[in-house]
Parts: structure tokens; C-alpha cells; sequence
């Protein structure tokens, strides 16, 4: 939580106003974070100055890990975080590979699930990392990658958080996960869960102990609109102390999550926290 505070706190002190073609608006902005999760320790990088709504997170993960290219899906699983970008975004509503009401398009989990090979056929890069991880193989390439600029046309906002590439020392699991633009009070209070959910989760599939998950943003943001909320009502709230999560056991393979997990299957304990805060989206 410290790490957060301190970079909000970094961005309202240091930060430079940078205009902001594709919304309009201006951000604060810095260049450079690196946070640390301790998932050994279950220490849940869940935000605390506000409520925070961990399990809409959760499942943008989870449809991220099944290839998911439509909001209606994102939906089901209980995230809402794709609707707009998937609907109200004029370039993507402009765009002839738009499929339709929901169409996300070739983003995200479906590079990650289905990679086009120029010479014919798809690569699934997760599969290949989960299996070389079970087997205790580590080939120094473990990386799953959404972004592949041959596509940013066929999709409707390119990754944000574009590179997750693991490690294993010993039977200890690690990840490094690659952000290039990160809407800090909305983004960020997602992207951390979901870092450290997916070490959890991928650690848990192969039989490993996860270690520390390592998480490097780029372009670190404040929209306008959000600044005074920030400054003025969450940064002046006292933080408590950190939440854990448990996931369901019996989550055993790949295909456990591909097939019958729900949000049902992820539980948190001991989240102590402030009241909501609205922030604006900006799409
Ligand atoms: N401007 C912008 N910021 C983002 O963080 C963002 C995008 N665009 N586009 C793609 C995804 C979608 N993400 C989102 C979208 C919405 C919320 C959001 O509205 N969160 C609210 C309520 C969540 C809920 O009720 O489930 C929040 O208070 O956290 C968060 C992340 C993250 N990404
Ligand atoms: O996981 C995510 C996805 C998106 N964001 C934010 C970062 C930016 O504010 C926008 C994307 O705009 P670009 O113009 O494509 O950079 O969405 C995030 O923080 N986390």
C-alpha cells in the first residue's frame, strides 16, 4: 500500500502535465515505477483508501488467461471494465475488423491464447509457459506477450499491461510483469491485483511456491479530472494494514481455469478499507 501512496504522492509532486490526444484531456504524468508484491507472504496489494473492487480485477485476469475477445464475456465473468473501450470508443466503432456490439477485437488474451503465425496457424504462448513450468523447465523465454503491433489495427486499445515473463529458481516461481501506461487511480488499483493474482494462480497450476512478483510501469498517469479526488480525498485517509487472498485448491490445471472457475473460487480476508471513490474513466 506504502508503494502506491508513494507513487501517487510522486506524481502530485514531480509530475509534468502531458496533453493526451487520443482522450482530450491532460495528465500528470512520470516516467518510471517499479513495485514488489510479496505473494510468498500473501501480503494482497488490495487498495485500502478506498474500496476497491478486487473481483471485477480478478476476472479481467481470468479472461485474459482464457483468450477472451468480447466484453459480453468479460461481463459474464463479472467484470464491466471493457464495455466502454468495446462500445463507445469511436475509432474501434469506426474500425471495418470491429465484429459487433462487444467486439474487443485482437487484444489482449487473444495474443496471448492465439498468436498468428505468418506462415499459417496460431501459438498458444501460455500452454507452452504452464507446461515447461510443470515439467520445472525454465528456458530463460518464459514470456507471455499481448503485444504485437501487426494487430493494434484489429483491436480496440493496445495492452497497457503488455508482458508478464516468469521465472522459476529452484521450485520457486517469480514474475516480472511489463506495464507501458498506467491510469493510476483507476488502472493501477486493478493492474496490482491482477499481478499478483496471476503469479498465485500460475504457481498454484504447476506445482511451485510463488516467490515475489515484480511489476514495471512506464508511463505513470493522473487524468485531470481525477487529480482532485486524489489529492484532496484518498491520499489524506489513512492506509490499514494489507488483505490476503485464498483461491480454491482444487484449482489444479490450465484447463480448471479455462472451464469451470468462477470468482466464487477467490476469496479475500481482513479488507479493512475507506469508502468508494468515483473516479472519471476516460475512454
Ligand atoms: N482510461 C482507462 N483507464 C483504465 O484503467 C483502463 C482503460 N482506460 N481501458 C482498458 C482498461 C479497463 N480498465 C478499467 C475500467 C474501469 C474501471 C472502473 O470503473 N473501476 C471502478 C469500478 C469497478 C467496478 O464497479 O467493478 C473502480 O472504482 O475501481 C477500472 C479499470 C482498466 N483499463
Ligand atoms: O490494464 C490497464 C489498461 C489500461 N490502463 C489505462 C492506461 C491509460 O490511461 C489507458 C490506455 O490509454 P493509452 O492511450 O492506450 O495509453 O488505460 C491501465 O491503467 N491499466
Amino acid at each position: 500500500m506504502k508503494q502506491y501512496l508513494d507513487l501517487c504522492n510522486r506524481i502530485i509532486d514531480t509530475g509534468t502535465w502531458i496533453e493526451n490526444e487520443r482522450t482530450g484531456k491532460r495528465c500528470l504524468t512520470v516516467i518510471n515505477a517499479d513495485l514488489i508484491y510479496n505473494v510468498e507472504k500473501n501480503e494482497f496489494p488490495l487498495i485500502t483508501t478506498r474500496k476497491s473492487f478486487w473481483k471485477a480485477a480478478i476476472a479481467e485476469m481470468l479472461g485474459y488467461i482464457r483468450g477472451y475477445d468480447n466484453a459480453a464475456d468479460f461481463r459474464q465473468l463479472g467484470a464491466k471494465t471493457w464495455d466502454a473501450n468495446a462500445n463507445e470508443n469511436q475509432a474501434w466503432l469506426n474500425n471495418t475488423h470491429r465484429k459487433g456490439e462487444d467486439d474487443m477485437g485482437r487484444v489482449y488474451g487473444v495474443q496471448g491464447r492465439a498468436w498468428s503465425k505468418p506462415d499459417g496457424g496460431t501459438i498458444d504462448q501460455l500452454k507452452k509457459i504452464v507446461d515447461n513450468l510443470s515439467k520445472g523447465v525454465d528456458d530463460r523465454g518464459e514470456i507471455l506477450s499481448f503485444y504485437n503491433p501487426g494487430e493494434f489495427h484489429m483491436g480496440c486499445l493496445r495492452p497497457c499491461m503488455h508482458t508478464h515473463n516468469f521465472s522459476l529458481l529452484g521450485d520457486t516461481l517469480y514474475l516480472n510483469s511489463f506495464q507501458r501506461s498506467c491510469d493510476v487511480p483507476l488502472g493501477l488499483n486493478f493492474n496490482q491485483v491482477q499481478v499478483f493474482t496471476l503469479l498465485a494462480l500460475i504457481a498454484q497450476i504447476t506445482g511451485k511456491k510463488p516467490g515475489q512478483a515484480y511489476h514495471k510501469i512506464v508511463n505513470a498517469h493522473i487524468y485531470e479530472d481525477q487529480l482532485a479526488l486524489m489529492r484532496d480525498v484518498q491520499l489524506t485517509r489513512e492506509p490499514f494494514s494489507p488483505a490476503s487472498l485464498s483461491i480454491n485448491p482444487d484449482i489444479k490445471s490450465l484447463e480448471d481455469l479455462e472451464t469451470w472457475v468462477t470468482m466464487d473460487d477467490f476469496e479475500v480476508s481482513n479488507y479493512q478499507h475507506h469508502e468508494a471513490i468515483k473516479y472519471p474513466f476516460s475512454v
